[in-house]
């Protein structure tokens, strides 16, 4: 049955996060395949584009465990849910992160906050990551204050990805609106698919998002990051 199974476009790791509130730690990913959004600079649009349907697969919670532990073994004890939006996916997601934590795994959830999940309040590091100007893609406030809310008294982040002066306003009134949320700004990567190191592209960007930050006293509580596995990295896929 079909909606038991959870539609997998890539599993991968050990690795290290590179984003927000988990950065720096060992974890595996499990990426979903189908988005609701379209966002202009999407760096894992093959996730929803249809240029990579041929690989997704429908699983079952077990299944992607035994494929976790096949590629991990004993060497994880963290894993990333991303996609894509997870959150398009049900009562499945709930059982496999049941599965997760039957074996002391804790779970991180990369999503956009355009859709609830009950499941969302089983996540051990769960990420929202409205959507700034640039993406091309409007945020329905609605939804995400009734997120927030459902999620009040659980400690979460908020993560805007930043391109520009319009995208930084928006991070800015995000900030101010949900106050009490650890908030991240993560540099923009204007070009997912270059080949060859981009670190001083990206280090550019760094620091012209930390000065931005520096004279704002409004941005006196967040945490300004790099997406620190391209820094290493670059464009690699599944890292
Ligand atoms: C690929 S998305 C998948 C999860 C979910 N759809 C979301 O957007 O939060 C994972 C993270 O990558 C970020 N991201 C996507 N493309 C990016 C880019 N070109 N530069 C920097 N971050 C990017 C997203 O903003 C999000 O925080
Ligand atoms: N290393 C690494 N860290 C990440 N943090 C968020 C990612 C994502 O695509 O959701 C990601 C990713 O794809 N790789
Ligand atoms: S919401 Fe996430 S996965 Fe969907 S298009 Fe935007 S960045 Fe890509
Ligand atoms: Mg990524």
């Amino acid at each position: 049955m079909s909606s038991s199974k959870i539609p997998v476009i890539e599993i991968f790791g050990p690795t290290i996060q590179g984003e927000g509130m988990v950065i720096g730690r060992k974890t595996m990913f499990v990426r979903t395949a189908g988005c609701d959004f379209r966002c202009v600079w999407c760096d894992s649009a093959f996730t929803w584009d249809g240029s990579e349907k041929d690989n997704i697969r429908l699983l079952t919670p077990s299944e992607i465990f035994h494929e976790l532990k096949q590629l991990g073994n004993q060497n994880f004890n963290h894993v990333t849910i991303s996609g894509g939006n997870p959150a398009l996916i049900g009562k499945p997601m709930m059982e496999f992160i049941e599965l997760l934590h039957e074996h002391d795994i804790k779970v991180g959830l990369e999503t956009q906050g355009s859709r609830w999940q009950d499941w969302f309040r089983s996540v051990d590091d769960l990420t929202i990551s409205p959507k700034p100007p640039s993406s091309g893609m409007n945020t329905d406030f609605d939804v995400l204050d009734s997120i927030i809310e459902n999620l009040a008294g659980k400690r979460i982040s908020l993560k805007v990805v930043v391109f520009n002066d319009e995208d930084f306003d928006y991070a800015r009134m995000v900030h101010k609106r949900y106050d009490a949320i650890d908030f991240y700004l993560s540099v923009g990567n204007k070009d997912p698919y270059e080949s060859g190191d981009i670190s001083s592209r990206l280090l550019m960007s760094l620091d012209w998002l930390w000065s931005k930050v520096m004279e704002d006293p409004e941005m006196n509580g967040v945490r300004a990051l790099p997406q620190l596995h391209a820094l290493v990295w670059a464009n690699k896929r599944g890292v």
